[in-house]
């Protein structure tokens, strides 16, 4: 089901000068949670990834993420089981308070080059809700059942 346009939030984004002619992130099908991210390296320079390597890919636009709200950066499937391309932070934080521009973090961790032309669909931005907690020391607290188990502590 697709959320309603009146219902969603605003993502209120600017174009830099190396975002011209790109694609505004969109979600590529009615239900998609996130919207691709292109790449906005020189048209007819494209780059270079070689197996091992990271970069940090330009996008070309400034979003202002709503209040509340974060956008998180992440990998596309497609790209990471055809070509060993992944975000290495994934998934990226971009805070409602940043204001320069969205750079995705790519690694190839394939056995082969990777060329990321202009334009090419290379992440996809996910806006989620975030909550600010207070923070306060206490002495102890709280018993549970799992305690401290974890890492495997319930078994396979
Ligand atoms: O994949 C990413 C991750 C982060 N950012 C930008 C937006 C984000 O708001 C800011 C800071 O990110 P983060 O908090 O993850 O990095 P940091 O190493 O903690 O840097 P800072 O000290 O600036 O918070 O960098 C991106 O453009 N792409
Ligand atoms: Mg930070």
């Amino acid at each position: 089901m697709t959320l309603h346009a009146q219902t969603r939030p605003t993502l209120n984004l600017v174009r830099l000068p190396n975002g011209a002619g790109i694609d505004l992130p969109a979600y590529e099908t009615s239900g998609a949670a996130g919207m691709d991210l292109r790449a906005a390296v020189e048209a007819g320079q494209p780059l270079v990834l070689s197996p091992g390597k990271r970069a940090l890919v330009p996008t070309g636009f400034i979003f202002e993420v709503p209040a509340g709200y974060e956008a998180q950066i992440r990998p596309r499937s497609g790209l990471a089981f055809k070509n060993g391309i992944t975000c290495l932070n994934s998934p990226g934080t971009i805070d409602s308070d940043y204001r320069g521009e969205v750079k995705v973090l790519l690694i190839n961790l394939g056995d082969a080059d990777f060329v990321i032309e202009r334009g090419m669909r290379i992440a996809q931005m996910v806006i989620a809700p975030v909550t600010q907690v207070s923070v306060r020391e206490t002495a102890d607290t709280s018993e549970t059942a799992r305690g401290a188990g974890g890492f495997g502590s319930t078994g396979v």
